[in-house]
């Protein structure tokens, strides 16, 4: 018999001891790696929310954003849930019936509810915030703009939700937020990353934002923001056009050519053969061109168009005043502007107009995109609705101007060039989430973004785990080798009878 043999015999510890260290063992071991799966599991249901409305002067969109709830300390990446565009009309066009503002909104609050967890409704915040098309009718008439504001309110404050109030951004409010969206969901906040500028194009006001190279900022303090997020600095430059949105430049193209109280016009911003009749009162009816009505009109005038890129230039370049400039540089209108720097992401009707176009594509240059403009609005209106019959006539018809108005307003206005024209991006959205002011206005509002950078553990949760069940693995290995390496001096019995 051998030794080892013999051993074993006459140990009776051996085998339950051995048996008890591995069972221990593995135990321990599917401890710990249940508990690191639990840990780093997605967690299911535990999101918070907040919901935006965006009240433009067209439409009203609504959107929700989820985060983790365990990152509730500024570190969860929050994200677009779900958009709900409001049905009807922005909510400045119901100043006559502002009952109707309220109500318009009911069905897609009612999506809210339903998107939202019924447990989360009473701490999910709602706010309203309104652009342009507020901001001219508070300018035009304040009493009707405030019922339009108590009849949302009262809309709103229905819900189960924590309302947070209504009220109109300012121009820099929504140059500015609509920055902070398009840089937080492309995550160079918190890298530290050198920032992407935005250009929003809406319906009645536009917005262009970017920090520019040795910027002075002492030059025009109202362009300009400074911000601490993350940690990082950043001075940024921001100005917001009311009436330049695409919709009221329309009316001052018209109001332009409409001056001298014509019963006709030939529209070199509308496709030949196109032909409509439009009433003076209707297309004066905005204080982006109120002022300038004919004294003298017919009730209503013939819009022909024409479809000449060239001269439709030239009536979109009437809209901007190049004369006087007090500052170092000026885009229009007087207002300071840094030379246009880096990337830039253009959203909202920016990049409605574009992709109907199909200019989207990031490789065509400038030169490519003005021919094709050129080309687009030259086609005959019979030819146009052939190709589109889908398209509901007021907006298909309103392209040729729209795309000649954003060239000439990003390359005149703004004055991007070949070079800086490539460097722009037309986007929708970024990893999901739409591009706006909405998200970076709840980010701010929620203090979403913190200004200093958290000091974090030196290692992430899921590393820490994985670690301790290696350095635990590790010892248990060490101690049963230990224990065995003791074999020898183990106590010799056994339930067995010795064989001596
Ligand atoms: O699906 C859409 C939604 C909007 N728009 C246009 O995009 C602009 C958006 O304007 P918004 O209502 O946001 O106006 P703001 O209040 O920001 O000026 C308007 O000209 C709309 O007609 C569009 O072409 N397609």
């Amino acid at each position: 018999m051998s030794a080892q043999r013999e051993m074993k015999e006459k140990n009776p510890w051996h085998k339950p001891l051995t048996i008890i260290i591995t069972v221990i063992g593995v135990i321990a071991i599917v401890a710990l790696v249940t508990v690191a799966g639990l840990q780093n599991r997605p967690v299911f249901q535990k999101y918070k929310y907040g919901i935006v409305l965006d009240a433009g002067s067209s439409h009203t969109a609504l959107y929700i954003y989820k985060w983790p709830a365990e990152k509730d300390n500024n570190t969860g990446r929050i994200e677009q849930k779900h958009s709900c565009k409001v049905k009807g009309k922005g909510i400045s066009s119901y100043a006559a019936v502002p009952e109707k503002a309220g109500t318009s909104l009911t069905e897609c609050m009612q999506e809210a509810e339903m998107q939202v967890p019924a447990w989360r409704h009473q701490e999910t915040p709602l706010y309203l915030g309104a652009t342009a098309g507020m901001r001219l009718l508070n300018m035009e008439n304040k009493v009707a703009s405030d019922k339009v504001f108590e009849a949302v309110e009262k809309a709103l404050q229905r819900f189960p939700f924590s309302y947070q109030g209504a009220r109109i951004l300012s121009g820099q409010e929504e140059g500015a937020f609509g920055w902070v969206t398009v840089n937080y969901l492309d995550d160079r906040l918190k890298q530290g990353l050198q920032t992407t500028g935005a250009l929003d194009l809406g319906g009645a006001s536009t917005q262009i934002s970017f920090v520019p190279h040795e910027y002075d900022i002492s030059e025009s303090p109202s362009n300009a923001v400074a911000f601490q997020l993350y940690g990082n600095y950043y001075n940024l430059y921001t100005h917001s056009f009311l009436c330049y949105g695409k919709d009221q430049a329309l009316r001052m193209a018209l109001a332009h050519q409409t001056r001298s109280g014509p019963i006709a016009i030939s529209d070199p911003c509308f496709h030949p053969d196109y032909s409509v009749t439009r009433n003076y009162n209707t297309l004066y009816d905005s204080p982006c061109v109120s002022e300038r009505k004919p004294k003298v009109a017919p009730l209503n005038f013939t819009h022909t168009g024409e479809g000449n890129f060239l001269q439709c230039q030239e009536v979109i370049r009437s809209l901007f005043n190049f004369k006087s400039c007090k500052y170092s540089k000026c885009s229009f209108n007087g207002i300071f502007q840094p030379p246009v720097q880096g990337s830039f992401g253009a959203f909202s009707a920016y990049y409605f107009v574009m992709n109907f176009l199909n200019l989207t594509d990031g490789s065509m240059s400038l030169e490519t995109i003005t021919n094709y403009v050129a080309n687009y609005c030259s086609t005959p209106w019979d030819q146009i609705k052939k190709v589109y019959p889908d398209i509901n006539e007021k907006y298909l018809a309103e392209y040729c101007f729209s795309g000649t108005y954003i060239l000439t307003l990003l390359t005149e206005g703004y004055n991007f060039n070949t070079e800086t024209f490539s460097k722009i991006k037309f986007i929708k959205e970024i990893k999901g989430s739409d591009a706006g002011w909405t998200l970076g206005y709840m980010l701010n509002l929620t203090n979403m973004i913190p200004a200093e950078t958290k000091d974090s553990p030196p290692l992430p949760h899921a590393g820490y785990v994985s670690i301790v069940t290696v350095i635990v693995l590790l010892l248990f290995i060490l101690v049963t080798l230990f224990i065995l390496s003791f074999r020898s001096i183990w106590p010799k019995c056994s339930k067995e009878p010795q064989i001596v």
